[in-house]
Parts: structure tokens; sequence; C-alpha cells
């Protein structure tokens, strides 16, 4: 089933002072010159997903220059009923966030409910930055999916962090030496779900990401993505990989004693990218690098759709610039009728796109059609 946004209201939010959009249900074109806010709106909607802006930064910098609150409320369609979603952001105050009118207890509260993928020009550190924007990546992705994986995920980081601190006091205090095996255990039993979760979510999205590459290079370039544990063999079941990392801890406890900290175990992790073979960090082009983040991205929402049965809201930030005609014209008529959200500077980049909503932006206002 469609998520689709059916009514879109921002008031105070960035360059935005007020905005009412009714997009179509599927291609919705902002275009505009630079800076006038077209990453804004699609930021607005991502936040109704209940995650962080993509962009990073405070919840005080949404708010307009000199106003006091922004919100942003939406009617959506999904689980086959009309639903709303609003939030509220004040310098100094908590985020206020509302579904059905029912207020919840944090925007996180939204996660699951409105599904979106997005991709921005910050996407691309998943392509060229280190292993941690991957490892962010996949963990965003299947917290989308599964609010069990975000409470394993604080649980880990708050073993790894009690670990590292009775490492640093082990320096001091040399008899809590004892205690080390509790946390090595403890360690290595959530590492083992976390690499598990990943692994299993990873070698899924690589299958379509590996489809969709293809199209997007007429089949001249095959893109590959495999999931890394550190130095751990590959398909390990949970049960081997947990005595696997437990035999780590143990072989690497002298050096993290030494540098205080744990260096194996699933936060070391990688997600391997690479286009016929050879590593897309080191040796991809700006086109491939782009390619390759669409291609996860796209596979990113039929995954949720697959996973959820529902089709998440597709929003595409800058996405065109760097791609060939042949590579954008893919991209645009294999969106798979999911509600789309692109910006752009230049129109022309859509010529070849049939049907379609457009909206022009300027100085965060909408121009009348
Ligand atoms: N809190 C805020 N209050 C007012 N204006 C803001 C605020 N935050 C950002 N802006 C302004 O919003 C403007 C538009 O930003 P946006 O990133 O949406 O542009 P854009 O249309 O996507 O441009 P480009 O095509 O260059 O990517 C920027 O000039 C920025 O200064």
């Amino acid at each position: 089933m469609l998520v689709r946004i059916d009514r879109l209201h921002l008031r105070d939010f960035r360059n935005i002072a007020e905005l009412e959009l009714q997009p179509g249900e599927h291609v919705n074109i902002i275009h505009g010159d630079n800076a006038q806010g077209k990453t804004n709106l699609i930021e607005a909607v991502w936040l109704l997903t209940g995650a962080k802006s993509f962009r990073g930064g405070r919840d005080a910098d949404l708010v307009r220059f000199g106003a006091a609150c922004a919100s942003v409320e939406a009617a959506f369609f999904r689980d086959g009923r009309e639903q709303t979603a609003d939030l509220a952001f004040g310098a100094g105050v908590k985020k206020r966030a509302r579904l059905n009118e029912i207020p919840l207890p944090s925007g996180a509260g939204l996660a699951g409910v409105f599904c979106a993928v997005v991709f921005s020009p910050a996407h691309l550190s998943l392509a060229q930055d280190g292993p941690s924007e991957r490892r962010r990546f996949a963990d965003g992705c299947i917290c989308q999916l599964s609010p069990r994986y975000i409470a394993l995920l604080s649980d880990y980081s708050r073993t790894l962090l009690q670990r590292n601190t009775l490492l640093k006091d082990i320096a001091y205090a040399p008899s809590l030496l004892d205690t080390l095996d509790v946390w090595d255990e403890r360690l290595a039993e959530l590492g083992a779900l976390i690499c598990r979760n990943r692994a299993e979510y990873v070698a899924r999205l690589a299958a379509l990401a590996g489809e969709i590459y293809a199209g997007i290079s007429a089949g001249r370039e095959r893109f590959a993505a495999r999931y890394a544990p550190g130095g751990a063999p590959e398909g390990l079941a949970r049960g081997e990989y947990r005595a696997w990392l437990l035999e780590a801890l143990r072989r690497a406890r002298a050096d993290d004693l030494r540098a205080g900290a744990t260096s194996v175990g699933p936060h070391r992790d990688d997600i391997e990218l690479s286009v016929d073979g050879l590593s897309l960090r080191g040796f991809g082009s700006q086109g491939q690098q782009r390619s390759a983040v669409l291609a996860l991205k796209l596979a990113e929402s039929r995954l949720a759709e697959q996973m959820l049965g529902e089709r998440p809201v597709i929003l595409l930030d800058d996405v065109m610039s760097e791609l060939d005609g042949g590579r954008r014209d893919y991209l645009l008529n294999h969106l798979d009728g999911s509600q789309v959200f692109i910006t752009c500077c230049d129109r022309q980049s859509f010529d070849s796109l049939q049907g379609g909503r457009e909206f022009e932006l300027k100085a965060g206002a909408l121009c009348p059609a």
C-alpha cells in the first residue's frame, strides 16, 4: 500500500513563513533558483518520520529567524486511512509531536508511522566517508522497521560505554580486572544480535540495490554491498559470531586496556560498497557514487514495502546533478508509482517525465501555478 501526503502545511519553518501544499499522488517536482527553500521543504517532510534532520543542527535552527515557533502539519494516507501528524519546535521549548491530534511523548513516537526515504547530497557521505556513516545508515533503516532494534542499539551503546569506562578504571584499580569478563559476555551477546540484524538487512538490501544500479547504469556496471563484521569470517550464525566476538575481545584485551577503548565489535564494522569489484570510496567517480547511494535509497524503499507492506514516500533533493541523461531517465521512470518529492533548479532535467505535478518556490513561498 502506498503512503502518501495529501496536504502539507508549514509555518515559520526555516525561510518559509507559510506554505500550504497539496501534492500529487506520484511525482512532485519542486523547482526554483538556489536558496529559495526547496531543501527546507524536503527537510520538513522528512521530520514527520520522527527522525532528526538529515542536515544535523538543533531544533531551534528550524524556526524562521525572528519567529518564536515553527510548525509542520500533514494529512497523510497510511494503513488504508487518512491520518494527521504535526510537529512544533521553538527555541528553549521541547519539541511537540502529535499523531491524529493525540500528543506523543517525543518526536521519535512518529517513527514507523509515517515512512519515507530521503536522498540529499549530504547522503553522499555514505559512499565517501568512513564506516560510521554506513553503520548509521543500516541502523537507521532497521530502526524504521523494528522498534525493538532501537532498544537493542541503545543497550549495546550503554554496555560499550561501561566496558570502556572499566578499561580506564582498571589502570588505577587492577582488582577490577575480574569484572571485565561479565562485560565481555554481555557485549558479545548484544553484538551478535546487532551483527545478525545488520548482516541480514544488508544482504536483502544489496540484492535489490544491485538490480536498481544495473538499471541505472544500463547494465554496464555491477554494484555490490556486503556487511563486513570486523575480522570475523563471513556467514557465521549468531551463536558462532558470539563465540568469535568473545574470543576476539579476549585476544584484544591487552591492547584495549592500554587504549582504554574496545577495539572489536559491531561498533567497528563496515558495509563494503563496490562497483565492478573496486571500492566505491577509493575509486568511484562522482556519478557512480551518486548512482550507488541512490540505488541503496531506492532499495531501502522497496525493502520497507516488502517488510511493512507500505510503500514509503521518496524524497529526492538535488538528485539529478552529475547524472548523465540515461541515468536520469532510468531514475525518473523507475520510481515504482511511489509518491515522490524531487527538487531541482533546472526544470528541464524533467522533460522526459510523463505526468507529475510541479511547484515553483521563490523566497520560501509557492509561486502561483
Ligand atoms: N531558520 C531559518 N530562518 C530563515 N531562513 C533560513 C533558516 N534556515 C535556513 N534559512 C535559509 O533558507 C534558504 C533556503 O535554503 P534551502 O537549502 O532550502 O535552499 P534550496 O532552494 O534547496 O537551494 P539550493 O538549490 O541552493 O540547494 C537559505 O538561504 C538559508 O539561509
